[in-house]
């Protein structure tokens, strides 16, 4: 199954959406639904009292039967016409979710028991804490992290991205998702979600808007939305007994009429598309929001957080150098080395076992018959090591390491040093080796640089957004990164409650800080950052921590998410303020249809000269309502976002969907009363 061609042609206006949300928008005229939304919730109220009414008079035979029928089918027009807007937005997730739920099939898994001994159950059995095993050809029976063995992983089913993926034991590309495929070798999982809490499932939930929650900027406009409503209600209100008192009783339909051009219908009507499509564009850019908060967090983004392996660097280092202190030999460097990487899980301990074996010969050693104590790496030690038969061998970053030393006494020699600087300054990672109390050298990590970043960070500059790499490597070794991927400012030797307070240094300065990392070491920053993407490769912790996980694992990725965050916030300011100026046209249509029997004056108001009172109330109405199908595109599509600054694009908005606003109903109006006019001639 191919989601990815699901979810990149699948236009906006794919035939079965507009079907499905047809009838949504009626399914949706439920007042348990419609109560969210207080502005339409009022239209629907209109609607039902002018259809009650209309049966009532139409029983005793009072009232203008054919001008009463046509405002209340564009009144419940009206309501439907905005649920459709929702509707569609929602559309493409739940075809998508349609297309997920198939990769959600049962399959058949291997359980450890213990050892040797395995069992054979359902998928749906699993449950965290469970071990498996996976071979090539394989599905991933659940989520769950890597903690045996390598493997390619096809993840298509997810990401869409047909090249396949390596997952492996100990390192930062630990995560493996249930529904994938294992393609070559075999690996030994450890379940970390029970049934129906799995990705996939959220995945689901999310793509569907059955989780979506109202932002808090969301929820302002709603109550700012609300107070208009009632204000506007009790001017209405208010109107009646002086507009009796002047000798023109208005009936309940044009006052109904009044009040559902004043309110916002328009913004009413177009919100939650508005915010849905936001999500959905995101969803376009294999990028998973949990929250709409930090989407909209996103659109004013000040400083970009970056770790260095992982996501600046392909993150798959490995050793490629032996470099011996003086008086020590590469092979004896490279057996310490190899001792102590024997059970070391990281892609970097494999890596030393590996070039051990290929260079010096040296067989892979049966650790289970040697008497060691394993002291595993930690991003908080950044140092791993073993203790056997009276050897002390650690191996590190170059600070850990020289600390250590110096509380033994023996501080590291100068040409160790210089090792460590030769291979920092080339970008690669120094970790030194060290025997007892002494230093025996260096092994030279490689890693490289993913293609593209510069450009991309120079994007970056020109939205404003200022990057920082935050590494546990050692200053040099950043320094020559950061200065190859054209990031703006480094962080070196952080641990990672490093991390998580340049993030809280930021915030306390008044910035949006976004965060992309994915490893454990960053799940706390992941956490606290405003925006935090976690790359779909990283490790279920990092997963967890963020808001947002980007499913192509790019770290440049935050460039779209920016724009479609600013483009979310700008389409909602813009039709927010069309909404508002476009009643004020109507204003103009009704006001002297209702009095100007009484205050022929009134007629100076008629600047549009419409035909006949019942024919510019009905033209506003129908304008009302078909403006918000008009502005359907628009409200899913989002404003053109281009990065110039913001207080160019504010006055931009305003004089076209302000000003436009304004214009735009006179014309309308005046059309659709022509238009009403001739037929009711013909
Ligand atoms: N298996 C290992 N054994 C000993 N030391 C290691 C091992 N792996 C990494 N290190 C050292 O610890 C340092 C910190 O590692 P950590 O994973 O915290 O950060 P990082 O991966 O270098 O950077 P980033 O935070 O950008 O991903 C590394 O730079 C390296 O010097
Ligand atoms: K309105
Ligand atoms: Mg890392």
């Amino acid at each position: 199954m191919n989601t990815s061609s699901n979810r990149k042609t699948r236009s906006l206006f794919d035939g079965e959406i507009l079907r499905r949300a047809s009838f949504d928008a009626v399914r949706k005229l439920s007042p348990i639904v419609m109560m969210r939304n207080p502005v339409m919730f009022v239209v629907e109220i209109g609607s039902v009292l002018t259809t009650i009414l209309l049966v009532v008079d139409g029983v005793r035979k009072i009232g203008h039967f054919g001008f009463d029928l046509q405002i209340t089918l564009w009144l419940w027009f009206t309501v439907l016409f905005a649920n459709f807007a929702e509707a569609m937005a929602e559309g493409r997730g739940k075809a998508q979710a349609d297309a997920l739920r198939k990769a959600k099939s049962e399959t058949m898994a291997v359980r450890i028991v213990k050892d040797d001994v395995t069992e054979q159950v359902p998928s749906s059995k699993l449950r965290v804490g469970d071990i498996v095993r996976v071979v090539a050809g394989e599905m991933i029976p659940g989520d769950g992290e890597v903690i045996e063995g390598v493997a390619s992983v096809d993840e298509s089913a997810i990401t869409g991205e047909s090249a396949p993926v390596i997952r492996e034991a100990g390192g930062d590309r630990s995560a493996v998702t249930g529904g994938t495929r294992v393609l070559s070798d075999v690996i030994v999982v450890r379940i970390t979600s029970n049934p129906g809490e799995t990705f996939l499932d959220r995945m689901i939930a999310l793509v569907e808007g059955a989780e979506r929650q109202k932002t808090p900027n969301e929820i302002a406009l709603n109550i700012l939305l609300s107070g208009l409503t009632i204000i506007f209600l009790l001017a209405v209100v208010t109107l009646q007994p002086f507009a009796i008192y002047s000798g023109a009783p208005q009936t309940i339909f044009v006052l109904i009429s009044l009040l559902v051009c004043l309110i916002p219908t328009t913004i009413g009507a177009l919100l939650s598309a508005i915010g849905i499509a936001g999500m959905d564009r995101l969803v376009q850019h294999n990028v998973l929001a949990t929250s709409g908060r930090a989407v909209e967090a996103a659109g004013d983004v000040d400083t970009l957080l970056l770790d260095k392996t992982g996501t600046i660097t392909i993150g798959n280092r490995q050793a490629s150098a032996f470099l011996p202190a003086p008086g020590v030999s590469s092979a004896q460097l490279a057996d310490a080395a190899q001792l102590s990487s024997l059970p070391d899980e990281t892609p970097e301990g494999r890596s030393i076992v590996v070039l051990a074996k290929e260079k010096y010969d040296l067989r892979g050693r049966e650790l289970a018959s040697l008497n060691a104590q394993f002291i595993p790496f930690s991003a908080m030690t950044r140092m791993s090591g073993i203790d056997i038969d009276g050897r002390i061998i650690r191996k590190g970053a170059v600070d850990a390491i020289a600390n250590y030393l110096e509380k033994l006494g023996n501080p590291m020699p100068k040409e160790v040093r210089e090792s460590v600087e030769e291979v920092a300054r080339s970008g690669g990672t120094p970790l030194v080796v060290a025997e007892n109390n002494r230093a025996l050298g260096v092994i030279h990590l490689k890693d490289i640089v993913k293609g593209g970043m510069r450009e991309r960070f120079e994007q970056l500059r020109a939205m404003g957004i200022r990057t920082i790499m935050i590494t546990g490597d050692n200053p040099l070794t950043a320094a020559a990164i950061a200065r190859e991927a054209g990031v703006d400012d480094f962080l070196a030797e952080a641990k990672p409650k490093d991390k998580m307070d340049l993030i809280r240094r930021e915030q306390a300065q008044g910035k949006l800080v976004a965060m992309t990392g994915d490893g454990t070491n960053d799940a706390p920053a992941l956490a606290q950052a405003d925006v935090g993407v976690a790359m779909n490769s990283g490790t279920q912790a990092a997963k967890e921590a963020g808001n947002m996980v980007d499913l192509d694992s790019n770290p440049t990725k935050l460039i779209e998410i920016v724009a479609i965050g600013k483009q979310l916030l700008m389409t909602r300011g813009a039709l927010t303020t069309f909404s508002i100026s476009n009643d004020v046209a109507k204003y103009f249509a009704i006001i002297p249809a209702m009095f100007a029997g009484v205050f022929p004056v009134l007629n100076a108001l008629n600047i549009m000269h419409l035909h006949s009172p019942e024919s510019a109330i009905l033209s506003a109405v129908i304008f009302n309502a078909l403006v918000i199908v008009a502005l359907i595109p628009l409200a899913l599509r989002g404003v053109a976002y281009k990065a110039l600054p913001a207080a160019t694009l504010l006055k931009k908005n305003l004089l076209v969907y302000g000003l436009g606003g304004i214009i735009v109903p006179f014309v309308g109006i005046k059309l659709i009363d022509i238009v009403i006019t001739l037929v009711h001639l013909a």
